[in-house]
């Protein structure tokens, strides 16, 4: 899928911008401070209807006005489709086809991107939380089973949490709403634990044969899914909701103790294994950097595999924190057949690595220009 045109009113530093962009690699050079990210964010809240920067929407209203508009043109193998995202003080409305979406899973997955930034090297090296957003940003997109999954569960996983601390201080005694609360969550988590094994599994082989390109035949990446539940369960969503039911009546006790919730998705995370050794404690900085960049380029096979459409490539600033040879990888993996965007504050060392000629726009000042 390619985005063809995107337009703007009042997002950021951009007060009215209308462009179309070019089928392969559109770089957006300028200095810093100009908008190049704010542009790179527009795409990616176009397409996830949600900021990779804030939580807080009302941010990304320019600060002299009161509301703003994204709206975009992505064409695929099916025709062209239109969507729009208004944004006021009250909330946002998604478009898709100029129809109000009521569920968010109604609008996203109709631009699906991947972004890759300098903080998606502590992929492997971050908090867990790294993880499992990663988890549920790419999976969500793929699946609209999974965004309804992850939806639920967190509402689910909030009133659960706010019954275990009204039973730790005594406010509550009653165990059979617990019972309830915890079957539902076994549900919606049963569901989202089965769809990461089955999905990482996928992303593993991708993942793998690029890291094994990129370290030269001399490294073996493979992937393993921490859980509460045991490796023998994680056959099967009917395995894996037994599971989790009775490990919440056997760790009872001590999350009454404790007032929150202890097992479950929301806690479970992914390991990243070079030759079998866990990478984020025995990994050098060159096969976590590695690690990271293999599994970005995976998810783009990934995405393909999935839904029949290649996703759009956001690359904001990533390139210098590359070496030459991943530089190299991720540019080649890259050509003809993803839509990218870059951004750079310079065309030097980019150019040379791209086999055709890239769209060029030069950015300054919530403005932006075609270089011809
Ligand atoms: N809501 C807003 N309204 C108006 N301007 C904003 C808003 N939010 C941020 N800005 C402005 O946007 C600019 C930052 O843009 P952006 O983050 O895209 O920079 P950049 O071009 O990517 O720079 P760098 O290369 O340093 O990352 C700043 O000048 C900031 O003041």
């Amino acid at each position: 899928m390619k985005l063809e045109e995107l337009r703007l009113h009042n997002f950021r530093n951009y007060e009215d911008l209308t462009v179309t962009f070019g089928p392969g690699v559109n770089v957006l050079i300028g200095e810093n401070a100009q908008g190049k990210t704010n542009l790179l964010e527009a795409i990616y809240f176009l397409a996830l209807a949600r900021s990779h920067r804030t939580s807080n929407d009302r941010e990304l209203i320019g600060w002299q006005a009161e509301t703003a508009q994204v709206l975009g043109r992505v064409q695929k193998h099916s025709g062209i489709t239109p969507l729009e995202l208004d944004l006021s003080k009250h909330g946002k409305k998604a478009k898709v086809n100029h129809l109000e979406q009521a569920k968010l899973s109604g609008y996203v997955g109709q631009l699906n991107v991947i972004l890759f930034a300098p903080e998606d090297l502590n992929l492997v090296k971050g908090a867990p939380q790294v993880r499992r957003r990663f988890m549920d940003m790419e999976f969500g997109q793929m699946s609209h089973k999974y965004l309804y999954n992850t939806t639920q569960y967190r509402t689910i996983l909030k009133q659960r949490n706010r019954y275990l601390k009204e039973l730790g201080s005594k406010k509550q005694s009653d165990m059979v709403l617990l019972d309830v609360l915890s079957d539902q969550l076994a549900a919606y988590g049963s569901e989202i634990i089965s769809a990461r094994v089955t999905l990482l599994k996928r992303l593993e082989v991708w993942a793998a044969q690029i890291h094994q390109e990129i370290s030269q035949q001399r490294e073996k990446l493979s992937f393993h899914y921490e859980t509460s539940v045991a490796d023998d369960d994680l056959v099967d969503t009917q395995h894996v909701y037994d599971a989790l039911k009775q490990l919440y009546q056997q760790r009872r006790d001590k999350e009454l103790f404790q007032r929150t919730t202890l097992i479950g998705p929301h806690r479970d995370d992914l390991k990243f294994l070079v030759n079998d050794k866990d990478v984020s404690s025995f990994g050098s900085q060159g096969q976590q950097r590695t690690t990271a960049l293999s599994v970005k380029l995976a998810e783009i096979d990934l995405m393909h595999e999935q839904t029949g459409e290649y996703p759009v490539l956001l690359l904001d600033d990533v390139l210098s924190e590359l070496d030459d040879n991943r530089q190299t990888h991720l540019l080649t993996a890259i050509q003809d057949k993803v839509q990218t965007f870059l951004t750079t504050t310079s065309l030097s060392g980019v150019a040379q690595k791209l086999i055709n000629q890239p769209t060029v726009f030069r950015i300054s000042n919530g403005e932006i220009q075609a270089d011809h």
